[in-house]
């Protein structure tokens, strides 16, 4: 709702209230009509001032209605009203002004923001493009270039740098609303004509044309297949082309396109999936609402190779002081330059100071005994991992919270090594640490909840997306992985070539197709595992059971690659070549496809056409199919979390919403049959065979994904 009250004698003001952001509800939307209209109509009112609640001018349109049939007064007649009153009204900007929330600012004829405000128009990242005048105001106010960059990217912008662009006619420090009152007085009899955006015309470019192609290239290139942004640069040229209601008029005809769209649907399931996630629950019914998390003052890595000193720099990033623990000196002394640097490097990018001084550096285990957490970041090996525990066990004050960074290894397994198995807790982070925004919190059968919502939270005050889910053999993500990728391998068998593979894969919209990600990660990863399992050792891949381990399919593909030290960008070869070791730039490889000729003919194989349909359908849907198991088995609560992991940590498409939403998009219906065809073409591969869930769903009428949990819930109590 919006409420109407005069002060200083002849100011109307109208406060929005709709916590927490004030998003542009249809009662808010009634409410501003209503309260403008007294005001225009109040001859005691001079001018106006529009202000939030609460410290928020406004967050936007109230995107839980986009699904929804709108109702209440639409919102471009509404800040048309506004604009074309006879009084001046000011927008007092306090906290937020984003989407609607800023275009009914650029509605008013004039704006003073509170300098800690940030202002922008995502509308982008949910698919949309700002369609209450936005993409026609902005770029009259601050010209194209800058509104391009803007409408086209969703970033926010700060109150200076809103000021500095001509968003903003004032910043305070003081009282938002008081200077913006004490403004409304002073321009009460001002003319109003040039302050209304809609009559200016766009400041024009020095090359239009190539100003618009530059930024639509720009667009699809990052945009990797989504559409809003394509849209966003469409909009803005009518307004750098076109009298204002023509443009208007275009503004909505591209909304009208996006509005509906899958993308805008998955990019807004997205939104409220990632705020989902941070409301976990645990199989045992704790929750995040019940359990309270520990104070953190101090913490410690052990290991400070790539995963480490990203770790050592996300914790110090936050404040905290860590304690950076390498076993040998000379190792300690690199990584202590390198994570200067880092930090270094971060401060600049931020404009503030570098914390340094909060990480120590020492040899001796014995420095982490003060430590409230403490996270092992040790060599993937399970032997030297548990040692790892057992001496933190003997050196960590009691009441420590001992966190593993494994990304696959038994959580409980470790947890057996401690005489406090409820403090034990995986904290698994991407590469690298400090950069990537996924962080996997993975509960034990014994972590208590208290030690889960700790990580939960150390994970938000780092920046992470954080997604609690259980333990299992690669928890969510890479088990997931793990049938995705022998998949790729599969298909290399059957006729595809690597570049064949990963780009079906990158025209989806992954940042990096399966093979690519292989030889960046590092082939020798995953054979280290194989073998530990007994899935691959040198001579397996000859003899006659070399496409078959432990009774199923296997490709020996990788293990083939690994050990002729083809382990991708670090070695300058493996499912590409490199120009050197360390080299980033793929390049197809002639000796490769040779290689994989003469396996098939070695093994009888006959190549056939691939197609990226085939490509995509076998990669993802048995990584779907995946996904449901372990919905089935309660690793995940629920689809968000997988979804949630895939977006933030392997490169999935945003506007694709993630593997379990995509497999909603497709049809659950669609996907059981098409693995069923799969699965009777190989019934030697069980990833292919269809879960149980997946077949209840269906079975269900294939129910929307927030419904899902309904039927999982079912599912589970019948194991
Ligand atoms: C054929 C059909 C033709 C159709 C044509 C249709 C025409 C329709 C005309 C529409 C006109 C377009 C109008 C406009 O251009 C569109 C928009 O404005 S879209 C919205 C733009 N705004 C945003 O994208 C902001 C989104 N929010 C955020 O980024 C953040 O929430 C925040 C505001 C920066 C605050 O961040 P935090 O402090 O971290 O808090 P949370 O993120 O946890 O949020 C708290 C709480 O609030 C909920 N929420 C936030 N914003 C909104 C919102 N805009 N609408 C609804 N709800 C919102 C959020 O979900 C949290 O809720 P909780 O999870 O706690 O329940």
């Amino acid at each position: 709702m919006a409420q109407f009250t005069r002060v200083s004698g002849s100011v109307g003001l109208i406060s929005l209230k709709n916590p927490p952001v004030n998003a542009l509800s249809a009662v808010v939307r009634q409410g501003i009509v209503d309260t403008v209209q007294r005001a225009l109509s109040d001859p005691k009112v001079k001018s106006v001032v529009i202000c939030g609640q609460n410290g928020i001018f406004c967050g936007g349109a109230d995107i839980k209605e986009f699904g929804t049939a709108m109702s209440g007064p639409p919102l471009v007649p509404m800040i048309h009203a506004i604009e074309a009153a006879e009084k001046p009204v000011v927008a007092a900007i306090e906290g937020l002004a984003l989407g609607g929330g800023l275009e009914l600012a650029l509605g008013c004829h004039y704006r003073i923001a509170h300098s800690k405000a940030r202002l922008g128009l995502p509308e982008v990242s949910l698919g949309l493009l700002p369609a209450a005048g936005g993409t026609q105001r902005l770029p009259r106010l601050i010209g194209v270039p800058a509104a391009l960059d803007l409408i086209t990217t969703g970033r926010h912008v700060t109150a200076a740098e809103a000021l500095k662009l001509g968003i903003v006619d004032q910043v305070t420090d003081h009282n938002t609303v008081d200077a913006a009152v004490k403004f409304a007085l002073s321009v009460r009899e001002h003319s109003l004509n040039a302050r209304r955006i809609s009559n200016n015309l766009c400041p024009p470019p020095s090359d239009l044309d190539a100003l618009f192609e530059g930024a639509m290239q720009k667009v699809r290139q990052t945009a990797r297949g989504a559409v809003a942004p394509v849209a966003c640069v469409q909009a803005v040229r009518a307004a750098a082309t076109m009298p204002y209601t023509q443009g208007m008029e275009r503004e909505k005809e591209l909304m009208a396109t996006l509005f509906t769209s899958g993308q805008a649907r998955a990019l807004q399931y997205c939104f409220f999936a990632q705020r989902a996630v941070g409301r976990w629950s645990m199989p045992s019914g704790a929750r995040w609402d019940t359990s309270k998390p520990r104070p953190i003052h101090k913490a410690a890595v052990i290991g400070l190779g790539t995963m480490g000193r990203g770790i050592t720099v996300a914790l110090a990033q936050t404040g905290l002081s860590v304690v950076a623990v390498e076993t040998q000196e000379k190792q300690l002394m690199e990584a202590k330059q390198a994570v200067s640097g880092m930090l270094k490097r971060g401060a600049k990018r931020r404009g503030v100071a570098p914390v340094l001084d909060l990480v120590s550096y020492n040899c001796n285990l014995q420095a982490v005994a003060d430590a409230d957490l403490v996270i092992e970041a040790v060599f993937e090996d399970m032997d030297l991992k548990k040692k790892v525990f057992q001496q933190l066990s003997a050196v960590c004050k009691p009441g420590t919270l001992l966190c593993t960074n494994t990304s696959a290894l038994d959580i409980d397994h470790l947890a057996s090594q401690t005489p406090n198995p409820e403090l034990v807790v995986g904290m698994h982070f991407f590469a690298p640490a400090h950069v990537m925004k996924l962080l996997e919190v993975v509960y034990g059968s014994r972590s208590s909840p208290q030690v889960v919502a700790t990580a939960m939270q150390l994970g938000k005050k780092m920046g992470k997306v954080s997604v609690a889910v259980g333990n299992c053999r690669g928890f969510v993500g890479n088990r997931m992985l793990k049938p995705y990728m022998e998949h790729a391998f599969f298909l290399l068998e059957d006729g595809a070539t690597p570049e064949l593979v990963d780009q079906a894969l990158e025209e989806f919209g992954f940042a990096m197709g399966v093979f690519r990600m292989s030889d960046l990660s590092g082939l020798d990863v995953g054979w280290r595992v194989r073998k530990e399992d007994g899935l691959a050792h040198p001579g397996m891949a000859l003899g006659q059971a070399a496409r078959v381990r432990q009774g199923r399919r296997y490709s020996p593909l990788a293990d083939l690659l690994c050990e002729q030290d083809r382990f991708g960008q670090k070695t300058g070869m493996g499912w590409y070549q490199y120009d050197k070791p360390g080299g980033r730039v793929s390049r197809p490889d002639p000796w490769l496809h040779s290689f994989l000729e003469e396996y098939r003919a070695r093994h009888g194989l006959v190549a056939r056409r691939i197609d990226h349909q085939e490509v995509l359908e076998r990669c993802l849907y048995t990584m779907i199919n995946e996904g449901f198991r372990i919905l089935e088995d309660g690793i995940a609560a629920g689809p968000e979390d997988i979804d949630m992991i895939y977006v933030f940590g392997y490169g999935w498409p945003r506007h694709r919403g993630g593997p379990m939403f995509y497999a909603g998009m497709v049809g659950l219906e669609r996907v059981l049959e098409r693995l069923e065809h799969y699965h009777q073409a190989h019934p030697d591969v069980p990833y292919l065979q269809p879960c149980n869930l997946l077949r209840r769903l269906v079975a269900s009428g294939s129910p929307p994904i927030h419904r899902w949990r309904e039927v999982i819930k079912k599912v589970r109590s019948q194991l």
